[in-house]
């Protein structure tokens, strides 16, 4: 395959944590590509079997007026170390949905999350929703590899990429009919996710410099999200109270890790999330 077009669009203002990760996670790109070319994933992508509608999944929950959650799948993380051990993503999975999770979120980063494509294709093969992969997308080459590996929505993290390049991977995304979860954490980041065509508006809580989440810049966002666009608070939401909070805001989808597993039993803390309004 051609050189990958990296290109972070402003990497002094890339808080040092991502810059880290984007830069091995290029690496990565890098080493998986020269082993199964850019045609041959492409392949493999295309031919996979149908994907699940993820974002139709969460436009459902909101016109019912349910809570729309999505569970996350996560061993470890930068901010939390080992969070669960041991760590079955298949039976995690048939957890969630037992208790009423709208979609799943896996990790599948290894060097900072200890994820792997396996958890994906476990998880997803053991319940029916829709599967986000969550990575760090740098490459359309990863685009290819996550419908491959079975997922049904990719993360594009704004702070990470230039519009082209973000446009670049939604337009992939759409291609292979896959929904696109676009991550602000700013307004100005807002502003520009707001120029990709999902419906799908992630703010995340965590402050990537800092690590800590604050619930405040949902607090914050999620007021400017367009009444034709679905904002989801993400990271840093706890219990019943912190659901609650977004929705009063106007966020009634939410993407949540540790807080769930750090629970021996997910399926009772999950069910209590989705229950809380
Ligand atoms: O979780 C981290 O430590 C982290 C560090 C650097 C970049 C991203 C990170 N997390 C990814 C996520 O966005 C969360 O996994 C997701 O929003 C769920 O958050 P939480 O409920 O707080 O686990």
């Amino acid at each position: 395959m051609n050189a990958p077009h990296l290109i972070l669009s402003e990497p002094q203002t890339v808080p040092d944590t991502l810059a880290r990760i984007l830069a091995d996670k290029y690496e990565e790109v890098r080493a998986r590509s020269a082993a199964t070319p850019l045609s041959e994933i492409e392949r493999q992508a295309r031919t996979a079997d149908r994907p699940r509608d993820f974002v139709t999944a969460l436009c459902q929950a909101v016109a019912d007026g349910r809570v729309g959650l999505i569970a996350e799948i996560k061993r470890a993380s930068p901010s939390g170390g080992l969070i669960r051990d041991p760590f079955e993503p298949a039976t995690l999975a048939e957890d969630y949905a037992r208790a009423g999770a709208t979609c799943l979120s896996v990790l599948t980063d290894a060097p900072y999350f200890q994820g792997h494509a396996e958890h994906l294709k476990a998880a997803r093969a053991a319940c029916t929703l829709p599967v986000l992969r969550k990575d760090f997308m740098v490459h359309p080459w990863q685009v290819f590899e996550a419908r491959a590996m079975g997922a049904d929505c990719i993360l594009i993290i704004m702070a990470a990429l230039s519009d082209q390049q973000a446009e670049e991977l939604e337009d992939i995304a759409r291609s292979l009919d896959m929904g696109v979860l676009a991550e602000v954490h700013d307004r100005a980041e807002l502003e520009r996710a707001l120029g990709l065509q999902t419906r799908l508006i992630g703010v995340n809580n965590r402050n990537l410099k800092t690590l800590q989440t604050d619930l405040a810049t949902s607090e914050e966002l999620v007021p400017l999200v367009p009444a034709d666009r679905i904002p989801i608070a993400e990271s840093g939401i706890r219990n019943p109270s912190d659901v609650r909070r977004m929705a009063d805001v106007g966020a009634r989808c939410i993407l949540v890790g540790e807080s769930l597993m750090r629970q021996p039993d997910v399926t009772a803390a999950a069910a209590e999330l989705v229950q809380a309004l």
